[in-house]
């Protein structure tokens, strides 16, 4: 059986002031990426970026947010990926909960082939930051963080998702090494200043960590932008090397992954069967299921 997917990660820039025309303008993008795809049986996997239907900040979140999978955003995923036959990581948008209007989410929805919803994931791990003088946001004022890992198998493809921030801990993406994910896929907002010192270091740590396929997807910098994405989408094989970069500038990446790599990684440096598990571990306390 074929080990393959084929992954494209789009890199936009926010189109406008109106979640209607965001989506419509990333749906040209995934439209445009896949039209000139040769259809096999390899899955075809689009990923996208953190809250890509709006300008990222805290007062944005409630005027863009709606229902999971009753809202415009979400409709319009589910009915791109029936009409193009695809996967979709619809990077990640706000979420209103059905229960609690007031209650807000960093949510990521994943799409299949006959345009059903996968899996959602609420971003676990909200990102507040205090640099006086380079950065301050606090995400935390407007969302609510989720509280489940979230895991679905794409093909030969086993990913753990994650939102931006949940890449920085380590414990996170080895709960999915422990259940044994090959591919860790981030929708992801950097900003410029932990852009230059994390944006490369987090991506290819956490593929050392478990020797799994790694992702970060960004919007392309904006300087008219309230917050200024890093952009430089970026894909990490499972040996920790970069082998797909984008730049400032909206890109589409493309690339084959074999996930057979993964199983040779893993066979040639053993390091997940070397742990000392008589010494550590690290246990999901929430069911993962
Ligand atoms: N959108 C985010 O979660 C940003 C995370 C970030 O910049 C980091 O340093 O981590």
């Amino acid at each position: 059986m074929s080990k393959n997917l084929r992954l494209i990660l789009i890199q936009h820039r926010t189109a406008g002031d109106a979640k209607e025309e965001n989506v419509q303008y990333v749906l040209g993008k995934i439209r445009a990426a896949v039209a000139d795809e040769k259809r096999t049986s390899v899955p075809i996997l689009v990923v996208l970026p953190e809250l890509f239907n709006s300008p990222y900040g805290p007062q944005f979140f409630d005027k863009y947010a709606e229902l999971i999978p009753d809202g415009y955003t979400s409709k319009a995923l589910s009915a791109v990926a029936k009409e193009l036959g695809i996967y979709i990581i619809g990077g990640s948008y706000p979420e209103r909960d059905p229960q609690n209007p007031k209650t807000l989410y960093n949510t990521c929805t994943v799409w299949g082939p006959k345009g059903e919803l996968l899996a959602k994931h609420r971003k676990v791990h909200l990102y507040d930051i205090e640099v006086p003088g380079k950065v301050t946001f606090k995400e935390s004022s407007a969302m609510t963080p989720g509280k489940n890992f979230t895991i679905v198998e794409i093909g030969p493809a086993k990913i753990g998702i994650g939102i931006c921030f949940d890449i920085e801990f380590d414990e996170f993406a080895r709960v999915y090494r422990n259940e044994g994910c090959n591919f860790l896929v981030y929708p992801a907002a950097f900003p410029i200043y932990t852009g230059e010192l994390h944006w490369e270091l987090y991506q290819r740590a956490r593929a050392a960590d478990t020797q799994s396929y790694v992702t970060m997807v960004s919007a392309s910098r904006d300087y008219t932008n309230p917050f200024v994405n890093w952009g430089y989408t970026m894909l990490v094989d499972p040996w920790a090397r970069v082998i797909k970069k984008a730049g400032e500038e909206e890109e589409i990446i493309k690339a084959d992954l074999d996930f057979a790599l993964a199983d040779s990684a893993r066979e040639q440096l053993p390091v997940f069967r070397k742990r000392r598990t008589d010494m550590y571990d690290v246990v999901a306390k929430v069911p993962l299921k």
